[in-house]
Formats: structure tokens, C-alpha cells, sequence
């Protein structure tokens, strides 16, 4: 197994997506906080992005048991504020205490129609707010059946990336999300997530310096649980996971945090 270097301390993220209450919210983080220990939190670094409803009552949680649990949002404006209905801001985000918030999810692309440059506008709205973008690229199944995944990812890193200095990027999470693999139940295999992180991190040297690609922690999502994340982990260029479904049942989630005790 190639342990990332100490500087790329793994991340596991649970993005919740359009799921709970605010009070659910409150059970699964007392639950997470129950299950993970100090030595997990020094392994790894976990995340929830819960829905913007739910994000105060985290907070709240978090702050009020001092957990080392880290957390963000799922979406963020291109916008700093004014006549945007329905929009939420960077600013919001980080007076929320807000670490992380996914930009570009396949989901927002297809539902929302959201394209490169929104994504590059979303990113650089939360670096200006201190708040680390977590970058989703992913090709469909028919760009995968045509062997086109590796160009398609990488175009979307370029499109995300434009105008963000190599001090910003240094600090930039990137996920790969087959769209295919996405709530399927169909997880791409670790060679196939490999493939697109390696490729990731190659184009973030060309883009700026080694450093910065040695930096940049790149995740790997699309149905991730406890039994595959171990054999996802051991590829090299794989530093955490972006777990969907499987990030709103504790143990599970816990589970994948504690990968490391998992047969590869
Ligand atoms: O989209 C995802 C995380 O952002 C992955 O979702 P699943 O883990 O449910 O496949």
C-alpha cells in the first residue's frame, strides 16, 4: 500500500445530500461523535455536509461537545450577496464555521445545469471566504464506454481551476465522481479510480508546481462503504472518499473512516 504522505492527511466526507431534518441532523452527528475516537480524528480527517437547513444545529453540536468533526455545505453562490432568491453566500457559509463545501457535484451539473465556469466562480466564492471548495469532476457512462474519462476529468479540473493561484490551489480538495458510479451501487474499481486521480494530480503539476500537486488531497467517490474502501484507499493518488449513501448510517460512515482495519 502507498500511504499518502503525511502532508496529504486522508479526508472522509459524507455529503448527506437532500436528506434529514435538522434534529436527524443532530442524532447523526451525536451518533458519528459517539462512534469516532481520537485516534480516528488523528488518522483521518471526517467531514459532513449536511443540507443548509441542518448546518446551524451541526454547528451547534459540534461547538457545544467540542468535536473534532469537521463540516460544510453542499452548494455556495457565485454571488457575495444582494437580489439572488434562494442563493446562499460564502459568507453565510463561513459564519456557520463552514470548512468545506462541494462545488460542481454531478448532481448540480445535470439538475442545475451548472457548466465549468460556474463551477470555477463557485470555487473561487468560497476560497474567498476561507472555506476549501471540494472540486467534483465525473464523466457519464457513455464518455466511460468510449474511453474518453481521463479527457473528461481533466477538462473539468482546467475549467474549475482558471484564475486560482497556486496558493489557493494548495489547499483545494478534489473529487473524482464516476457519474455512473453515483448511487448505483456500481463502484468503479480502485485501477479505475486510480486512473483519474493519477491523472488529476499529473495535470495539477502542469497546471502549477509538484508541490501544489503533492498537496491536493484528490477523494474518490460513487458508492463507497465499508466493504470496497480499503482496496480504493491503497491506490496512491486516493486520499479520503466522498461518501454518499453510505454516510447517513453511523456505523457505516465510522466503518469507513476506520479503513485502515479493513481487508484491502
Ligand atoms: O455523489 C456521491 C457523493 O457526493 C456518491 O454518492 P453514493 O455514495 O451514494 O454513490
Amino acid at each position: 500500500m502507498a500511504p499518502a504522505t503525511p502532508s496529504r492527511k486522508p479526508l472522509m466526507a459524507g455529503n448527506w445530500k437532500m436528506n434529514g431534518s435538522h434534529l436527524e441532523a443532530i442524532a447523526l452527528v451525536q451518533k458519528l461523535a459517539f462512534g469516532l475516537k481520537e485516534a480516528d480524528y488523528e488518522a483521518v480527517d471526517v467531514a459532513v455536509l449536511p443540507p443548509f437547513t441542518a448546518i446551524r444545529s451541526v454547528q451547534t453540536s459540534v461547538d457545544a461537545d467540542r468535536l473534532q468533526l469537521l463540516y460544510g455545505a453542499q452548494d455556495v453562490s457565485q454571488h457575495a450577496s444582494g437580489a439572488y432568491t434562494g442563493e446562499v453566500s460564502g459568507a453565510m457559509l463561513a459564519k456557520l464555521g463552514c470548512s468545506f463545501v462541494t462545488v460542481g457535484h454531478s448532481e448540480r451539473r445535470q439538475y442545475h445545469s451548472e457548466d465549468d465556469a460556474t463551477v470555477n466562480a463557485k470555487a473561487r466564492a468560497a476560497i474567498a471566504n476561507e472555506i476549501v471548495p471540494i472540486v467534483c469532476v465525473g464523466e457519464g457512462l457513455e464518455v466511460r464506454k468510449a474511453g474518453g474519462q481521463v479527457a473528461h476529468c481533466l477538462a473539468q479540473v482546467d475549467g474549475a481551476l482558471e484564475k486560482i493561484t497556486a496558493e489557493q490551489a494548495r489547499t483545494l480538495v478534489i473529487a473524482y465522481e464516476p457519474v455512473w458510479a453515483i448511487g448505483t451501487g456500481e463502484v468503479a474499481t480502485p485501477q479505475d479510480a486510480q486512473e483519474v486521480c493519477g491523472a488529476v494530480r499529473t495535470r495539477l503539476a502542469e497546471l502549477y508546481d509538484g508541490g501544489v500537486a503533492d498537496q491536493v488531497r484528490i477523494l474518490y467517490g460513487g458508492s463507497v462503504k465499508g466493504a470496497n474502501i480499503a482496496g480504493i484507499m491503497a491506490q496512491a493518488d486516493v486520499d479520503g472518499a466522498l461518501v454518499g449513501g453510505a454516510s447517513l448510517d453511523p456505523g457505516e460512515f465510522v466503518k469507513i473512516c476506520r479503513y485502515r482495519d479493513l481487508p484491502v
